[in-house]
């Protein structure tokens, strides 16, 4: 039953919710994962942070004409992989990145490469990941040539691309939206349980010998895992991850304060 007065017609439904795409960036410290996080979400390249601040942000975004909401973990490891369970358990996809001016952070990202592989193996399931070389804008300063990149992607598997969190933001974009097209795939051909993060307040039950460079993750009981905390809608509103939630009280808080913008 059709209406020329603005009712629905018979069959359209109300318009479907956006699907959720949690993204995790993985790196080396100086890599550049906030410089490209933040270009990503403000179009703006920034200088100064905190290199201790680990946040997620929420976006709406359109990608191939379909409403997502969008989730970004800019991670911040100390120097290894540590506590992994915080993005393992929570990303659909990961962006892993190092520095193309930089041999140490390519190495890092081979690490943080063995570690999806493994908790792929783990899970018996596919997480899909994307290499980046970062700071193509450095590429007179190169340590790692792009053939190179090429076949570290080409081991495990995962799409590579340079980018630089400086210059073109469409660039930047097709990268991020590349990831969540990968997530969508992946979701769609196998809908995991909904996203659980740990609860500090209980240990995890027990761990099993699966490590890579020193990270060892553990096997997860229901036990000690709770349901993701609904994410604020707003647009660049910060949210906290599990982790720092617990350590600072406040659920948000203002994106880029302080941050030197240019
Ligand atoms: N030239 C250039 N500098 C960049 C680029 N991306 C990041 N930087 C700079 O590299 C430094 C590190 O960038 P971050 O984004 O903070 O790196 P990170 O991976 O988040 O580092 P941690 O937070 O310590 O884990 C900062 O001084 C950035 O300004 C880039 O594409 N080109």
């Amino acid at each position: 039953m059709a209406s020329v007065f603005g009712k629905p017609r018979a069959g359209s439904g109300p318009p479907s919710a956006p699907l959720e795409v949690n993204l995790a960036i993985l790196g080396r410290r100086g890599a550049g994962k906030s410089a490209l996080t933040v270009k990503f979400l403000t179009k703006r390249f920034i200088s100064e942070y905190d290199p201790n601040l680990e946040d997620t942000y929420s976006s709406e975004e359109t990608v191939d004409h379909q409403p997502i909401h969008l989730r970004v973990m800019d991670t911040a490891d100390p120097d290894i992989p540590r506590n992994c369970e915080r993005y393992l358990n929570w990303a659909h996809a990961f962006l892993v990145v190092y520095s193309v001016d930089s041999r140490q952070s390519f190495e890092g990202s081979s690490s943080y490469l063995e570690l999806l592989a493994l908790h792929a193996k783990e899970m018996q399931r596919c997480y899909p990941a994307l290499l980046l070389g970062n700071k193509l804008d450095m590429a007179q300063y190169r340590q790692v040539t792009k053939a190179e990149g090429a076949a570290l992607a080409g081991r495990f598997g995962c799409f590579f691309f340079e980018v630089s969190a400086c210059l073109d933001f469409k660039h930047v974009q097709h990268v991020f939206h590349e990831a969540v097209r990968e997530a969508r795939r992946e979701l769609e051909r196998s809908p995991p349980a909904r996203p659980l993060f740990i609860a500090e307040d209980r240990a995890p039950v027990h761990q099993v010998p699966l490590t890579a460079s020193g990270c060892t993750f553990n096997t997860l009981s229901t036990f000690s895992l709770k349901e993701m905390p609904a994410v604020a809608q707003a647009k660049l509103v910060t949210v906290k991850s599990s982790r720092a939630q617990s350590k600072r009280k406040a659920p948000t808080l203002t994106l880029l304060k302080g941050f030197k913008i240019f």
